[in-house]
Parts: C-alpha cells; sequence; structure tokens
C-alpha cells in the first residue's frame, strides 16, 4: 500500500538499554557542584525528612557550605577527561554498544546532572525505540538510588501521549554473574599487590539507619553481597558503610572506624574494594583511595591498598552484557 505523501515519517521500531548511573557536576568547581547537590539533595527519595524542613536547612546551611569543600575533593579525582563517574559511565554504556551491535540502541543518563533520564529517554523515542530496558547500575537495590530512576522515568512517561514499552533490571547483588565478575576481578587485582593484605575490607555507600527500620532492602543486598563474595573467594571479609551525610544515625560499621579499629588490633596490611559502586567515582577515589588510606595509616597502618571497581573491564561488562540480555528476552 502506498503511503500518503504528507504521512508523518515512519521509523523501523528498535529496542534500547538505558544505563543510568547516579550523576555528577559538571565542573569541580563551587558553582557546579552547588547546582548538582541542590538536585540531589532536594530529592525526596534521597532525604526523607520533609521539605518544609529539609529545603531551609539545604538552601540556607549545606549549600552555602559544602560545595566548597566538594569541589576540592572533586578537584583531586578530575581528570581531563572530566569526572570519573561520568567517563566510566560513558565507557560502559559504549563498551555496551559494541557487544549489543544492531540488536539495540544502548544510551546511558544520569539521575542528577546530564545527560537526563528524560533527554535520553525522548531521544530514544525519537530515534524509534519502542522498547526500552532501564538499567539502573545499582547491584544493591535502595529508595535513593534504584526507585528514584524508576520515579524518574516514569514521571517522562507521564507526559507522552504515545509511550514506548518499559522494562527494568531488577537489583543483582545475589546474582552468581556479578560474584563472579567481582571474584575474578578481586583475584587479579590481589594478585598484582606487593604485599598479603591481613585483611580484606569490602565499604559499601551507607544510608540513615532509619531506611533499613522503615524496610529497605538495602542493607541486607550489602550483607549478602559480601558473604556470597567471601564464599566464593573462600576467604573472610570485612564491611563497612562509608560516607555518612548529616547527623542521623547511619548504618553501621562506618568504613573510617572500621580502618581505624583494624589497624589499632594489629592488622597493619588492608586492602580495600567497593562492590555497590558499579564504576569509580569521588566515593571510592577520594574518600578510600585517599582519605582511608590517611586514615589507615595514621592508626598504625602499614600497607593499605584500594582494588578499583568494575568500571569497563571485561568481567564488569561480560556481567552487564549477560543481565541485559536476559532481562530483553523476548524483545530481540
Ligand atoms: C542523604 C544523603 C545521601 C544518601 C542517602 C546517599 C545515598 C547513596 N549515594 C550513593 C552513591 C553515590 N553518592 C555519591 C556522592 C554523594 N552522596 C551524597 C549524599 C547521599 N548519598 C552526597 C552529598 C554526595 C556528593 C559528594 C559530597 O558532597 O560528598 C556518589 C559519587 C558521585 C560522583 O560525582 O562521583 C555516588 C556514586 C548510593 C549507592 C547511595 C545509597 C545506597
Ligand atoms: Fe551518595
Ligand atoms: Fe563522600
Amino acid at each position: 500500500m502506498q503511503i500518503p505523501s504528507d504521512h508523518p515519517p515512519i521509523k523501523s521500531p528498535k529496542t534500547g538499554v538505558l544505563l543510568v548511573n547516579l550523576g555528577t557536576p559538571d565542573a569541580p568547581t563551587p558553582s557546579a557542584v552547588k547546582r548538582y547537590l541542590k538536585q540531589f539533595l532536594s530529592d525526596r527519595r534521597v532525604v526523607e525528612i520533609p521539605p518544609l524542613v529539609w529545603q531551609p536547612i539545604l538552601r540556607g546551611i549545606i549549600l552555602n557550605t559544602r560545595p566548597k569543600k566538594s569541589a576540592a575533593a572533586y578537584a583531586k579525582v578530575w581528570t581531563d577527561k572530566g569526572s570519573p563517574l561520568a567517563w566510566h559511565t560513558a565507557a560502559q554504556a559504549e563498551a555496551l554498544a559494541a557487544r549489543m551491535g544492531d540488536a539495540a540502541d544502548v544510551r546511558y543518563a544520569m539521575r542528577y546532572g546530564q545527560p537526563s533520564i528524560e533527554q535520553q529517554l525522548r531521544a530514544m523515542k525519537d530515534d524509534g525505540c519502542e522498547r526500552i530496558l532501564l538499567a539502573p547500575l545499582y547491584p544493591q537495590y535502595s529508595g535513593a538510588t534504584t526507585a528514584t530512576v524508576m520515579d524518574e522515568a516514569y514521571r517522562t512517561l507521564a507526559g507522552m501521549r504515545w509511550q514506548m514499552a518499559l522494562r527494568s533490571l531488577p537489583p543483582y547483588y545475589d546474582d552468581p554473574v556479578y560474584i563472579g565478575a567481582l571474584k575474578t576481578t578481586l583475584e587479579a587485582q590481589l594478585a598484582g599487590l606487593d604485599f598479603t593484605p591481613d585483611v580484606v575490607l569490602a565499604s559499601f555507600h551507607g544510608m540513615p539507619e532509619r531506611t533499613l527500620e522503615l524496610g529497605d532492602p538495602y542493607h541486607c543486598h550489602c550483607r549478602k553481597t559480601a558473604r556470597l563474595l567471601s564464599e566464593a573467594m573462600g576467604i573472610p571479609m570485612e564491611v563497612s558503610f562509608q560516607s555518612r551525610f548529616g547527623r542521623a544515625k547511619w548504618l553501621d560499621p562506618a568504613t573510617d572506624v572500621t580502618l581505624e579499629r583494624l589497624a589499632q588490633e594489629g592488622q597493619k596490611k588492608l586492602a580495600i574494594f567497593a562492590p555497590g559502586f558499579s564504576s569509580d567515582c569521588l566515593e571510592t577515589l577520594e574518600e578510600l583511595a585517599m582519605e582511608g588510606k590517611h586514615q589507615f595509616e595514621e592508626a598504625g597502618g602499614t600497607h593499605f591498598a584500594y582494588l578499583p571497581c568494575l568500571n569497563s573491564g571485561e568481567p564488569g561488562m561480560d556481567m552487564i552484557e549477560h543481565l541485559v540480555r536476559r532481562e530483553l528476552s523476548g524483545w530481540l
């Protein structure tokens, strides 16, 4: 049948994959960090304090003090390619696109900052993606990470008359392929050290303890990842939670306190890694590799190694490809 000449262009339907990570400032400057923190810390999934109470604290105190301090920390890890979180995520999307070929249109988005979830979903729709797999790159589920990505995607879809079909990647904290990727990466990293650690420490991003009481599975997911990995590798593993923010009680034990305790107890050679972060970022490169090293050595530690995240290395990309292909079943 002939298509009328005034009919809008018909695109061939495509399947898309949108990898999503947290996001990062555009530059290591107080003004860029302020913009980023304002968006991030105004998310009610991240700070669960009523806005009438929280917004005056955020705008009146935090956004006038923290950006300068955080910008200085970002400056220490910034590279000529930009923020580590941004370029690692871009590299993951590029590597996955190469692996998927014509089967899927692969892109990435950031929950806070650029490129936004809305911008990417709309661009993918314009380019003919009728089915999209949304893949938040958080192995362990939490309201503050996974759920807010889903909220944002559905907010975008709420503004569309003709929506695409959407699937989402479930948390993969106990998936044998994730545990296997961590094991392969860690074993190679440990074999490359010039010392044998007395202790291996898995540091996860922290959360207010209240979120556990309210039913967030994050704490259990972290614990289970560490237990499965420790069993798979046949070595004991310490677990801690980093990056405490604000005055509320956060999950215990804290990474900084744990580093001091281990050194003081005589475990003077330590390797630390961050299995909950799919790519290296401020929290791993500055807080663990720099600040953590300093804290451990101040407390008497003699040997410290930070072991990088999966990033876009082969084991991590094998894992992402496996998870994505599994979730695209029936769509490819
Ligand atoms: C209430 C505050 C915060 C909660 C809750 C929180 C949860 C959370 N965050 C990540 C992952 C990352 N966080 C990063 C930076 C970061 N996190 C907070 C606060 C909370 N995070 C702040 C204020 C910052 C910015 C830096 C600073 O000022 O200290 C990052 C790194 C971003 C980067 O640009 O490199 C990641 C990644 C998870 C996984 C999580 C809950 C499970
Ligand atoms: Fe955080
Ligand atoms: Fe931090």
